[in-house]
């Protein structure tokens, strides 16, 4: 286990986070600035937090409390950075070599041509970082950190300089990677897709908080909080208030509309009658459907064309142009909608949630 408790202040900025990791790929996600980088430099041991705790498995990394603080080059991590920060001076087999130079050298060679040969590299060992692609470069940057046998791989942004095609390839190759690689791996990235189809766990982060951390489906489908919410691709939210609780469901009242609505009730969450709270629901999750429950009646303001995907932008029927819904309608549905038109959506009960706030 990666177990992780930092405190850093900077002028103008305060990191101070909180999770554990199992041999697993935890998806860092949030905006610019929030300290996605900064929990990993304090990882690698290349920045020192001012309180915490750092632990991998049995070892102590680095611990304030007893003065513990591990050297960046004794914790045994792998950290590939954004830019690939290759030696532009040294050919690719001496980067790959680089964290390994120390063996002797037939055990180099060896390690250096497995990690060649599985990063798609082999042909290519004498050429410089000048000399190879973006893809290639990061191929490079990925086999040097892998090389030392790493128990944590750091990877910050590591697909964000690339096009569409390369960034599919190697996000691919980061699965099959950690088919194999045993350790714990924790990519940073602001790509809410990306975060959702390479990790098993994702950490929000906002401002140097960690607004939610757990499983994907989790995070995705059940938000803490608005800003969570919001950060993780939720376009709707609308005040309700609770009218019935039952055991595994709630009716809730859209404020102002008087629409009824039921929501399927999470284990462990205890709701109130009376209750003022806030209902959310992905866009990709309404549906268009005039029959059956949580039937709403919509006014289009907006329809956005995008390659596989219609964005419907209505407003409530009744609320006078001010609650507004997005809808992400699929192109394979046939739909003929125009601004202005009167519609009716679905609310699917098991995927709507709610907040207090
Ligand atoms: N050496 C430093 N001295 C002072 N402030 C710093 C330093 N490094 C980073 N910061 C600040 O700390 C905050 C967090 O930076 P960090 O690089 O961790 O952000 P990030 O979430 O990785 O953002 P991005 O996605 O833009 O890379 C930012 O406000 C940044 O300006």
């Amino acid at each position: 286990m990666l177990d992780i408790e930092i405190k850093k202040s900077l002028p103008g900025f305060k990191l101070e986070v909180s999770f554990a990791v199992e041999r697993e790929i935890l998806a860092i996600l949030g905006p610019s600035g929030c300290g996605k980088t900064m929990t990993l430099k304090c990882i690698a041991g290349l920045i020192q937090a001012d309180e915490g705790r750092i632990a991998l498995d049995e070892k102590l990394l680095f611990d304030s409390s007893s003065g513990v603080n591990i050297k960046s080059r004794e914790r045994n991590m792998g950290f590939v950075f954004q830019n690939y920060a290759l030696f532009p001076h040294m050919d690719v087999f001496n980067n790959i070599a680089f964290g390994i130079r120390q063996l002797p050298v037939e055990d180099v060679k060896e390690k250096v041509r497995l990690w060649l040969q599985k990063m798609r590299l082999s042909g290519l060992e004498k050429r410089y970082p000048g000399q190879l692609s973006a893809g290639q470069q990061q191929r490079v940057a990925l086999a040097r950190a892998l090389v030392s046998e790493p128990e944590v791989l750091l990877l910050d942004e590591p697909f964000s300089a690339l096009d569409s095609i390369v960034k599919e390839r190697l996000e691919e190759e980061l699965l099959e990677i950690h088919e194999f690689f045993p350790g714990h791996i924790l990519f940073v990235t602001h790509n809410l897709a990306e975060a959702y189809k390479l990790s098993s766990k994702i950490a929000v982060y906002e401002a140097g908080r960690l607004l939610q951390f757990g499983e994907k489906e989790k995070v995705i489908n059940r938000p803490s909080n608005r800003v969570a919410a919001r950060l993780t691709g939720v376009k709707n939210f609308l005040p309700a208030v609770v009218q019935e609780v039952e055991s595994s469901s709630l009716n809730l009242e859209l404020s102002g509309l008087g629409t009824r609505l039921k929501v399927e009730r999470a284990a462990g969450e205890e709701w109130k009658t009376g209750q003022v709270v806030t209902l959310g629901i992905r866009p990709e999750y309404i549906q268009i459907k005039d029959n059956g429950e949580n039937i709403i009646a919509v006014l289009v303001e907006e329809v956005i064309e995008e390659i596989s995907s219609y964005i419907i932008r209505c407003s409530l029927a009744g609320s006078g142009g001010e609650k507004i819904l997005e809808a992400r309608i699929p192109r394979t549905e046939a739909i003929n909608l125009s601004r202005g038109d009167s519609y009716q959506f679905n609310l699917p009960a098991d995927k709507i949630f709610i907040m207090l706030e």
